[in-house]
């Protein structure tokens, strides 16, 4: 292969450097070609405000994909769970590697765990999603907790706990692990108790459509079973009419009975953000073998879920 360099075009946040540093070391090596990383500052990253209105959708990719179909960049990595479920036709995802830990976790003051956190404690998130689970546990259990509508990297979040404001803010393992903070959790939530946004954990790969050599190089860097689960879960989401800022959890995994893999699971839930009404099914079958198979999956859940009022439970926007 020529030795021309991949230009790999990032987000300069800590996280997007993180992530899109690992990879191109990754690429570097399967394609023993350089990689060079292009820095792009996306709409979300200058504008917190603009973030804030438009309700948070794609905004980090939205750049991303204008340097790819301009040619400026080869490819971008995106944090899954912030890629819009519609796939640009010029644009495909060459890999989705091994996902990692995919739930969420708190950073608390004094190495507190979510269930020790005391009367009135306020637990910062802006996520819609992680706002209905988490006071939904506490209603069920007893727990008297007040969720605070946050914002900002990873960095600003743990600081409103260090500084005081917050008794805790909850983040995504996946996120801390990359940036090399994952000791700062104080309790790793059981995805029993808050189901992941769909992808979390999963990177994607994307690169031109036409660009068949780089796909094929890429493809290398992917994982099936995690690419099978993730369209799983982003065809729930897509299902149900909602976007990465509507609270809605989901998650795949692989039934396995012994060393032998025999099903997906896909596990969703929607719920109001006081946690007062919520609608969790789950359902299993065959590991998708293709594409339209794992979309299938997440279209049968969403059409259980809505049977069950889901839609009704997704009307109110939290930012
Ligand atoms: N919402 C922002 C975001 N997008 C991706 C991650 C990192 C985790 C991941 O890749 O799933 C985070 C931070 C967080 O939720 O704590």
């Amino acid at each position: 292969m020529s030795e021309k360099a991949l230009r790999l075009g990032t987000r300069r946040s800590k996280l997007a450097m993180a992530q899109s540093g690992q990879v191109a070391e990754t690429v570097r090596e399967v394609t023993g070609r350089p990689v060079e990383l292009v820095e792009i500052t996306t709409y979300g990253d200058v504008s917190r405000e603009a973030l804030a209105q438009i309700g948070g959708t794609g905004v980090f990719v939205t750049a991303l994909r204008d340097a790819l179909l301009k040619g400026e960049v080869d490819f971008a990595v995106h944090s899954l769970k912030d890629l819009p479920t519609a796939q640009p036709e010029e644009l495909v995802l060459a890999a989705v590697p091994v996902r990692e830990d995919p739930r969420d976790v708190i950073v608390a003051r004094d190495a507190l765990k979510f269930t020790d956190l005391p009367r009135g404690a306020r637990i910062g998130t802006g996520a819609p999603r992680r706002m209905a689970q988490l006071n939904a546990y506490a209603r069920a259990h007893g727990l008297d907790i007040e969720t605070v509508p946050i914002r900002g990297n990873v960095d600003t979040r743990i600081r409103y706990v260090r500084d005081g404001e917050l008794d805790a803010v909850v983040l995504a393992a996946a996120g801390l692990n990359r940036i090399g903070r994952i000791d700062e959790v104080t309790d790793f939530l059981s995805v029993d108790t808050v189901l992941p946004a769909p992808g979390q954990g999963a990177l994607a790969i994307e690169c031109a459509a036409d660009n068949a050599e780089l796909i094929a190089a890429l493809g290398a860097l992917d994982d099936p079973f995690t690419r099978a689960a993730v369209t799983a879960e982003r065809s729930l989401l897509a299902a149900l009419e909602a976007g990465c800022s509507a609270p809605v959890g989901a998650l795949a995994d692989l039934l396995a009975d012994g060393q032998i893999v025999k099903e997906m699971r896909l596990r969703g839930v929607v719920g109001t953000t006081d946690g007062t009404r919520m609608v969790q099914l789950s359902t299993t079958g065959p590991v998708p073998q293709t594409h339209d198979q794992a979309w299938a999956l997440g279209r049968e859940l969403a059409t259980e879920m809505l049977a069950q009022g889901a839609a009704g439970l997704m009307g109110e926007r939290a930012h």
